[in-house]
């Protein structure tokens, strides 16, 4: 899938970023040119050092304050998200780390709405993304509350007004495998959030099915006093929790519980074992592959339309690693998110992704479906990174000589030259153009450019 028949999710046009630091400017980013398709696997490689992590937190605009965005664009459904920084940058005389932080303190603001719902991001490490004094299950209960209380509402809502004989239908449509009418079933009588918990506990692959078939019957007639029924209709309505203080404690508590319902489960698609426990459970009572599941469910819940994933396995054995891969293929067709995977892991990223970016100092050399990058690659660099892989069949082994370039003093023309075998005059003068081979195949370098004529 060349992905190029689809929308994109986000479109990144010449991304310049300059860390300033006491040792100097390092230049991360150097004119990244990349679009991200619905429903794809984005995997973004390269070398330590490359700007795989600075480009995946600069499209969630998560960048520290000594970040300069020097030029270019991050357009998130046409919303530029590097744009007041960027202004920042080509007003100030000189670029101040605190005046930058006042511009990304609003831009902060702006991007609540967008983290979250639109993209959101998993990191490496879980523990530094799990606040180990809270349940997980309060965890993801509360990113839900932040962005979608309606949906909490209308879920319970639904359970005190669903009938018996709606849920026996509901139940009659899931054992016919037909979805869709019984998602326009629960429309028609005003049941929206009754049909995802119903098809929630009719996936789960842990429970049997008489389990489950009890568990759907019980999702009616559960009473709310009507103290608490006016206000959850106003939230279901206007998406927003009401302000006076009392009924705001009671419909918050009432939303958290049903946060934690539904993130039991959400944990049980992902294929976790006893949710409904789990979600009680605080992050250091869980193993680093259950926590990892959390981290996906938290930043997955609300449905984004992007997830980045940064180096998602790394801390994870061998299994553990695997399931997650798999998982993430699973949710991929699922929930038709997009998905930009970075990993400095290639055999990895063959495993999960669609299409492959290429990453050499700050700048994106080649990018394409994967079988075109990884059976026929066109960059030198990519050519010395696949040769650096280990593989059961031997071969071998080829380490790329030289070092990433020191990115205060970054070489002219192609960043690549001095450590290139193929290295051309002009390679050490101009920037080399991108030359677009077809099928979505792009490569940044003078040897398909024409170069030796220059
Ligand atoms: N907060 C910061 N301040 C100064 N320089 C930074 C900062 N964060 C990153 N850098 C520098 O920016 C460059 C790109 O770093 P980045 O972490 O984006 O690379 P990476 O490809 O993700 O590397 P890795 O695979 O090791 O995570 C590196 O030279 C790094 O030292």
């Amino acid at each position: 899938m060349s992905g190029n028949d689809r929308a994109p999710v986000v479109v990144v046009r010449n991304l310049r970023l300059a860390y300033y630091t006491r040792r100097g400017i390092y230049k991360a980013l150097n004119g990244v040119d990349l679009e991200i398709y619905r429903g794809e696997v984005l995997g973004v490689a390269g070398e330590s050092g490359c700007g795989k992590s600075t480009l995946g937190l600069t499209i969630m605009g998560l960048i520290p304050r000594n970040a300069a965005v020097t030029d270019g664009q991050v357009l998130v459904d046409g919303f530029d998200v590097v744009a007041p920084l960027r202004e920042y940058f080509k007003k100030a005389k000189k670029f101040k780390a605190d005046k930058n932080e006042d511009v990304l303190k609003r831009l902060h603001k702006k991007m609540m709405s967008i983290r979250g719902t639109k993209i959101s991001m998993v990191f490496q490490e879980p523990m530094t993304t799990l606040n180990p004094v809270l349940p997980v299950g309060y965890q993801i209960a509360e990113v839900v509350l932040q962005h979608n209380p309606a949906l909490l509402a209308k879920r319970r809502l639904a359970r005190a007004r669903a009938t018996k004989d709606d849920v026996k239908t509901i139940l009659g449509y899931l054992k016919s495998n037909d979805y869709d009418n019984l998602r326009e079933f629960v429309k028609a009588r005003g049941l929206e959030g009754l049909d995802d918990q119903a098809i929630a506990i009719w996936r789960r692959k842990d429970i049997h099915d008489i389990v489950k078939e009890l568990r759907i019957l019980n999702l009616c007639c559960q009473k709310i006093s009507p103290m608490l029924a006016k206000p959850l209709e106003d939230v279901a309505r206007t998406n927003r929790i009401p302000k006076t203080p009392i009924i705001s404690s009671i419909v918050r508590r009432e939303l958290i519980k049903e946060g934690y319902i539904k993130a039991a489960e959400f944990l049980g698609l992902l294929g976790m074992p006893e949710p409904e426990k789990v979600v009680k459970m605080y992050p250091h009572e869980l193993s680093g592959g259950m926590r990892q599941r959390v981290v996906i469910a938290t930043a997955m819940i609300n449905s984004p339309e992007l997830v980045i994933l940064d180096e998602p396995t790394s801390a994870l054995d061998v299994t553990i690693q695997a399931q997650i891969l798999e998982l993430l293929k699973e949710l991929k067709e699922d929930i038709g998110s997009a998905f930009m995977f970075i990993s400095h892991d290639l055999s990895v990223l063959y495993q999960v992704s669609d299409r492959v970016a290429i990453m050499y100092a700050g700048k994106v050399v080649e990018v394409g479906p994967k079988e075109a990058v990884f059976k026929e690659p066109k960059h030198p660099y990519t050519q010395m990174l696949l040769e650096a892989v280990p593989t059961i069949e031997p071969h071998e082994l080829k380490g790329i000589k030289g070092e990433v370039p020191d990115l205060r003093n970054p070489p002219s023309g192609c960043m690549f030259h001095p450590r290139c075998p193929f290295a051309m005059p002009v390679c050490r003068s101009r920037e080399p153009p991108t030359v677009d081979l077809g099928n979505g195949h792009r490569v940044a370098c003078w040897l398909y450019a024409g170069g030796e004529r220059q």
